[in-house]
This record gives C-alpha cells, structure tokens and sequence, in this order.
C-alpha cells in the first residue's frame, strides 16, 4: 500500500521526504514496529511516543507521523508533521482498511451507564431481525456469530477498523458499538463514518481522566458534533444533559423520555423481579429486562431501530423476548429464596439506580445487603460518593475490594470509609478479601433478603499489580447460596 493513499484528508503541517513510498503496517506501539511500518508518535497521559522515533528507524519504520519533528533527520525516512497524531492515525487506519464504516451501517452510543445494555440489546434484535449485525462492547466484540474477545470499552483505530472491516467481510448490514469519553478525546473514532449516534445520560465518572465535569461533557458532545448530517442523534431529554448533545450537531434531531414529550416516549406501568411492563409509543409490551433504568435503555434501543426504519411491531415482539447484557442486573434466587443479584455498578449514579430499582420492586420487610468495591487507579472522587449511596440505600453494606490495580486496596477502602456518615457507620462493615466479603453477606443473609455484589458484573478477573487473577461474582454467588446445587 502506499503511503500516499492514506493521507486524504489528514492536515499536514510540515513533510520532508516522499509520500509516494510503499509502506506495510501501520503502529502507535514502538514495541511493535517492523520493516516498512508507518510509526504514530502519541503523547499519551503516562509517556510520549516521541522519544521512541529513533528506535522506530533502527527497527525499520520509514514512515514516522508526529506532532514535533526531531532536529535531525534521517533522509532515507519520511516524517509528516501534523496538528495531532492521535487524530491522524484515526483518518489513516480508516484508509489501511478500506473505510469499512462506510460499508455498513454504524451506530454509535455513549452516555455513563447503560452503553453496553443498549449496544448489546441492539445487536440482539437485529440478529432476532435477520440482519447480520457486530458488535463493539465493553463485555465482547462479535462478528454476527464469532465472538471477539474485548480490551476496552472503544478499542484503539487500528483494532477498531480491523473489526469493522472484519465485519464487512462477513456481510455484516450493522454495527453497535459503544462510544466511551476516553475514546472521543484520545480520538479514536476519528475517520469513522457514523450512520446514527445515541446518547444515554451522563453523571459522575472518570473525572481522574477528563478533570473536570464540562470536560466530561464536551467529551461526549464532541462525538454528536461529528456525526454526518446524513445521520441521526438520538438523545434522552429527561436528562438535564440530553439537549446539549444536539447544540452543535448536522445529524437529524431526536428525542426519547418517560417524563416529558419526545419523539420517542415510554410510561412505565410496572416493575417487578419479573420484569418491565412498559408502555411504549401506545403499545403496552412486557419486557424481561428489570429496574425503571431498563425502561430508558429499551426506548433507546426501540427509537434507535425505527429509526433505522424497522417495523415497529416486529421489534416490539422481539425486545419483549430479549434478555439484557451479561452482569447487569443478573440474578439468582436460592433455596431459601434469597435473592443475589450482580450488577456492573461502577459509579455513584449507578449504584443509586440499582438500589434504586430494588427499593421499588423489593416487599419491605426483607434486608438489602450490599457489597461494593471500587476500582483502583481510577477516578477517586467516587469513592466516598458511592459507599454513602450504597449506605443511604441499604440495611447493610460490606465494603470490599473490587481491581485494586496499583493501589493500596486498604487505602481505596478508606476513601470510601470517608464518605459514610456516622449514623450508617453502625451498617458498615470492611472486609479486604472479596471473596470473604461475599460470602459473608451470604451468611448474613436470611430467608428473602437480597444480596446487591456491586461494580464488577461480567468480569471474570480481579486486578491487582498488573495480574489478573480469575474472579467472578456471580460464581461465588451461585458457590454460597446453593452449596448443594
Ligand atoms: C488512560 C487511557 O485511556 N490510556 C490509553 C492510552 O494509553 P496512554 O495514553 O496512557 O499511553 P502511554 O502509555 O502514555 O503511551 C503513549 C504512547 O507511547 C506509546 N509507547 C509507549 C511505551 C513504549 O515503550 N513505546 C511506545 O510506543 C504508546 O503505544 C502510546 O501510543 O492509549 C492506549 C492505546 O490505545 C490504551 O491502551 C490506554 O488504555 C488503558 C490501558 C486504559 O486502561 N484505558 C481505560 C481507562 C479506557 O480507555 N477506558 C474506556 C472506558 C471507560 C468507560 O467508559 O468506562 C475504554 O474505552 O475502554
Ligand atoms: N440507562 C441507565 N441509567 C442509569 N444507570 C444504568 C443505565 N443502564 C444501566 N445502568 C447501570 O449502570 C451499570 C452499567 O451499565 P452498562 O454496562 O450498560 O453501562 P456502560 O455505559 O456500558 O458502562 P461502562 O462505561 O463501564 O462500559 C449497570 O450495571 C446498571 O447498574
Ligand atoms: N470501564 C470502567 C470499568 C470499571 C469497572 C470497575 N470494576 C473498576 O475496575 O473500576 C473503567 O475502566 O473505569
Ligand atoms: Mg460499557
């Protein structure tokens, strides 16, 4: 492939040497770079890919794209310098694999919670529709039937546009995929042509990476901005952020909510362990999906498909069969008719919807018992936020380690110590070990109390110092409250 062929619609600053040279692979990661290999020098938030140039060369790299140019250059090489690398190696990976995002129809979704239900959701009714259908999700990636094991929630541009071409090649009509903030500023979506965006809520997370709460947003509104004005930006207005996305975007407007008129509207009639009893745009449809949080997810997921012009019957029988994403809100129910459920709650916003969700569905008389965790290496302002919530909203809170990853995991558990007031003190125990602290909210647990194991829902590891070592909740789960099953 030449080099040249790549570099449509990249702005170039500066170029020395020529651009009409055969080049191999292209990389960000100097570890990886061979003969031919185009080099993409990033700054990124822990070193600069610039002081890898060098050793790029020695390694073989002709081709080097950077925001700064080295004094001395090799003149065998090609340095192209450019406002931003990250951005450039978007545009360029689009090009290596032939624009796949053109060659079906790519939805995008992002929002603090509810992403992966919702591109989950999407892929299963579209499957259930006859269409060969992908998917890009926190949980696993999926080319119609083959499962693709996932890294991130947004993959980097190169894994991602491998995907999407994978995916045309196997004939797939649509891809779902899950749009995080991370991936908007480090821009991984760069180049990608969008046929829809979809935006669920936004509450508190990742300050540690974005800092402040604007940037947050504009992180997410950033991705709205781009859509082509070909596409669709469906936004959920009961959000007080939900009217932002559309400020500045060409796509077509629109709307879903359950508390105000919207071009996609939803009342929620019931809500229980077995399920959502919605009415959706004067349907009235059983959902298997469980919490009021669901119902915003499945009209997101209902507006998204009929704005994709599918028959609105049609998908409301199939959602209505559609069980949810793996780890949110999965529950089991013991012998002794305990109720154990594991939720991927990992932010203030969250933790409150579920507790949330089961102080509507639950009798009264029973005992919540929550266990929760959080992750290590990221955002610590959530910390004394969710173990107030988890508190405010049970009768007893074990608070426990979820990935520790390069901390103190004692030291995480007294950040979150710090958030509960001294009258909750008194609901509050600390158990290091979560494995010990599940099953200790196990062994608390009585004839129809319910059991909330918080923060970590699909994932089948716990990190710590770099190592992942097997750890699943829910087999824990199933290990304690049914020793003999
Ligand atoms: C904070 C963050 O997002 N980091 C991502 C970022 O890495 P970074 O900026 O820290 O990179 P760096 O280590 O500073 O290195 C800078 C550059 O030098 C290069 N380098 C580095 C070392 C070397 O020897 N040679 C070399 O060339 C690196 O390849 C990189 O291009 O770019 C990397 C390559 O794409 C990502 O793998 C990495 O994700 C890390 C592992 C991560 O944990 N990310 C999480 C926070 C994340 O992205 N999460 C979101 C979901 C969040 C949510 O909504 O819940 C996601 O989309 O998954
Ligand atoms: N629409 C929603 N509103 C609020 N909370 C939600 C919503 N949907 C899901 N949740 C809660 O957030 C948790 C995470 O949901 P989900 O995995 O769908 O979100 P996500 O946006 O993909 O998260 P991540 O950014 O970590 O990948 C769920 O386990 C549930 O507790
Ligand atoms: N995508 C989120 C997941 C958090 C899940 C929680 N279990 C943790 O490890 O903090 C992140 O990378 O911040
Ligand atoms: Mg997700």
């Amino acid at each position: 492939m030449q080099l040249q062929d790549l570099l449509y619609g990249v702005t170039i600053k500066e170029l020395v040497g020529k651009t009409d040279r055969e080049i191999n692979a292209l990389n960000f990661d100097s570890r990886k770079v061979g003969k031919d290999d185009v080099f993409f020098a990033i700054s990124g938030t822990v070193t600069d890919g610039h002081q890898f140039i060098e050793q790029t060369i020695a390694q073989g790299a002709t081709v080097i794209i950077c925001e700064n140019l080295p004094e001395v250059h090799d003149f065998t090489i090609t340095y192209i310098k450019v406002d931003n690398t990250a951005a450039a190696l978007g545009i360029m990976a689009g090009h290596y694999f032939g624009n796949p995002s053109v060659d079906l129809k790519l939805i995008g979704i992002t929002g603090t919670n509810g992403k992966t239900t919702i591109a989950t959701l999407l892929f299963k009714l579209f499957k259930d529709l006859g269409y060969k259908t992908g998917l890009i999700s926190t949980v696993e990636n999926y080319i119609h039937d083959t499962v693709i094991a996932a890294t991130h929630t947004t993959p980097n541009p190169i894994a991602l546009n491998q995907l999407l071409k994978d995916m045309v090649d196997a004939g797939c009509d649509y891809c779902f995929m899950e749009v995080s903030s991370h991936a908007v500023s480090q821009h991984r979506i760069e180049g990608l042509t969008f046929s829809g965006g979809v935006f669920s809520n936004l509450t508190h997370d990742h300050l540690d990476f974005h800092k402040t709460f604007d940037s947050y947003l504009k992180a997410k509104k950033a991705f709205f901005d781009m859509l082509p004005k070909t596409a669709f930006a469906l936004t959920n207005i009961d959000d007080k952020n939900g009217n932002v996305m559309l400020q500045n975007t060409k796509a077509h407007k629109k709307t879903y909510a359950l508390k105000q008129l919207a071009d996609f509207k939803a009342k929620i009639i019931e809500n229980g362990f077995s399920g959502l009893h919605l009415d959706i745009d004067n349907e009235d449809v059983y959902f298997k999906l469980i919490g009021s949080f669901n119902a915003y997810n499945l009209l997101a997921v209902y507006g998204t498909a009929i704005l994709l012009e599918q028959d609105r019957l049609k998908v409301l029988t199939s959602l209505s069969r559609l069980t949810g994403a793996e780890g949110r809100f999965d529950y089991i129910v013991s012998e002794n008719k305990v109720i154990g459920i594991v939720d991927y709650a990992h932010t203030p916003d969250a933790v409150q919807n579920v507790l949330g969700t089961i102080a509507d569905i639950r009798k009264g008389t029973e005992q919540v018992i929550t266990v929760l965790g959080c992750g290590g290496d990221r955002d610590k302002t959530k910390r004394p936020i969710m173990a107030q919530v988890a508190c405010d909203w049970s009768d007893k809170v074990i608070l426990t380690s979820d990935n520790p990853r390069t901390e103190d995991p004692q030291t995480i558990i007294t950040d979150m110590e710090a958030g509960v007031s001294p009258t909750n003190k008194r609901k509050t125990l600390s158990i290091l070990d979560r494995r010990e602290a599940i099953k200790t909210a196990c062994h608390l647990a009585q004839h129809g109390d319910i059991i909330l194991i918080a923060g970590k829902g699909h994932e089948k590891y716990q990190e710590i110092n770099g190592v992942r070592n097997h750890f699943d909740d829910k087999e824990i789960l199933l290990e304690q409250l049914n020793p003999n099953s």
